[in-house]
């Protein structure tokens, strides 16, 4: 049970209103995009949808793009993903830092995304935000008492007197001498200052925090004793928290749940255990694979993430981790079997990527497909494609690579044409996946506990 100490109780309201284990914030249809400037042409998109349809020189970043979830009463989400994800635009969307361009945000059952002016700005005492950076997010030329008592200020909480009271029981509670009431931020190590903005967060008696990243700039020792004290101080207050990392221990270390947020979306989301032990999302299974192995023996098991993420201005269709997955769905018009897929899958992300030297065609296929093409309409593709890219065939007279016969006739590795046998495997076999056709949204059964998992990969269809 939660035990609300008598520092957090100045507002005389403590969410009663929302029971442990119920939600607390409920996030629907979320979607935040940026406007961004960009050079001329590149600028230009064509937009059916209005008239006239070319819009100049506006791109949309799509940051957070129609993500749903709920954060119970009490618990701590953990929000994970690689950098550039959206998880920082998520968490300030959320708390209304961001315009949200669609969606309902609802905090104890009202629609921030709806809220505006004073009704927001009394809303805001309820949620706060901790950011990555303590130095940054200090002002050096006030004392640490100021700096805590800013909040309570802004929102009219107590008087001078109640309001150095606070701040000093606040520096006692956060784990600091409450005699440093005086002292600058420059006085504290990056620990300390992290600790004096849990101070300020809490002044204003938040039922909500935002951690964004809380302790990605401090040391792997401090981290520990950081979290800790953000746990203890979660029981005491009754808080509840969205915790944004990009680090994996320190999600599995203060997440009661996690969620995995790859290029706008969310592709995963269960209670901790099930996650880290039962992983069914390929983007999930290859973070989770990532996290270095201390055994220099092992390394050679890590599995790599290939390739970049996609530009979020123009994210894939369907799922959109299918461009880097390496559990991509066969079309089902081929009747591939999995060996022939997992050969035909494993040529196209090499032609893709241009990861070998181009030999000649019975090597090609001896190298990636034993010597055995894919029987039907799949294996005439695959010769297709073979036949762009081996030393050895005869591409200017099949009249599908002129640049290959330009020059004399002389077929060459320098005449290999990687972009036709690239665009030829993609359109026939990843384009026409089921993966890049529907976006994905399944929820399986939890091999831990009986918490819902849903997981965004049609493997589970
Ligand atoms: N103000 C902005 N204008 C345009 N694009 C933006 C803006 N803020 C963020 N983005 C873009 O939105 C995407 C998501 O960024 P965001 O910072 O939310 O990701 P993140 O997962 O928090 O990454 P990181 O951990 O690196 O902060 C990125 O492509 C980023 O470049």
């Amino acid at each position: 049970m939660t035990a609300v100490s008598d520092v957090g109780r100045i507002t005389g309201e403590t969410a009663t209103d929302v029971v442990e284990g119920e939600p607390l914030l409920e996030v629907d249809g979320l979607k935040k995009y940026f406007a961004q400037e960009s050079g001329l042409l590149s600028g230009v998109s064509i937009d059916t949808s209005q008239f006239p349809p070319i819009d100049v020189g506006r791109e949309r970043v799509k940051a957070v793009d129609d993500v749903s979830f709920d954060v119970r009463r009490g618990e701590t989400l953990g929000l994970v993903g690689e950098s550039g994800c959206g998880k920082s635009t998520l968490g300030r969307t959320i708390l209304r830092l961001l315009e949200p361009t669609d969606g309902t945000i609802a905090f104890k059952g009202e629609d921030l995304a709806e809220m505006s002016g004073e009704a927001l700005r009394e809303k805001r005492a309820e949620m706060q935000m901790i950011f990555q950076d303590p130095q940054a997010s200090l002002d050096p030329r006030m004392t640490v008492g100021r700096i805590i008592e800013e909040p309570m200020r802004a929102h009219d909480m107590l008087d001078d007197e109640g309001r150095e009271a606070r701040a000093k029981e606040l520096l006692e509670k956060v784990g600091l001498d409450p005699h440093h009431y005086e002292r600058h931020p420059h006085a504290f190590s990056g620990g300390q200052r992290q600790r004096v903005n849990l101070a300020r967060a809490l002044s204003v008696d938040p039922d909500f925090v935002v951690c964004d990243e809380p302790v990605s700039a401090l040391d792997v020792s401090i981290q520990a004793q950081v979290l800790n004290t953000m746990d203890q101080l979660q029981d005491e207050f009754g808080l509840t928290y969205l915790f944004i990392a990009h680090d994996l221990s320190v999600i599995r270390h203060i997440s009661d749940r996690v969620a995995v947020m790859y290029l706008g979306n969310i592709v995963e989301l269960a209670d901790k255990e099930e996650l880290f032990e039962n992983p069914q999302h390929p983007y999930t299974e290859a973070l989770l694979e990532s996290i270095p192995i201390p055994d220099p023996r092992k390394r050679n098991a890590r599995g790599v993430l290939e390739g970049e993420v996609p530009s979020p201005v123009n994210p894939p269709s369907g799922c959109r981790f299918r461009t880097r997955c390496p559990r991509l769905i066969a079309p089902e018009r081929y009747a591939l079997t999995d060996e022939e897929w997992a050969h035909t899958r494993a040529f196209m992300r090499a032609v893709k990527r241009r990861t070998f030297e181009p030999t000649a065609a019975a090597d090609l296929e001896r190298e990636f497909f034993d010597g055995d093409l894919p029987s039907g309409e799949a294996g005439e593709i695959v010769a297709d494609a073979i036949e762009s890219i081996a030393t050895d065939s005869e591409r200017g007279a099949a009249g599908g690579t002129a640049s290959a016969a330009a020059d004399g006739g002389e077929v060459g590795a320098d005449a290999v044409d990687w972009e036709t046998a690239t665009d030829l495997l993609l359109e026939s076999f990843a384009e026409r996946s089921i993966c890049a056709r529907e976006r994905p949204a399944y929820e399986v059964d939890p091999a831990y506990g009986s918490g819902t998992h849903y997981a965004a990969c049609h493997l589970h269809r």
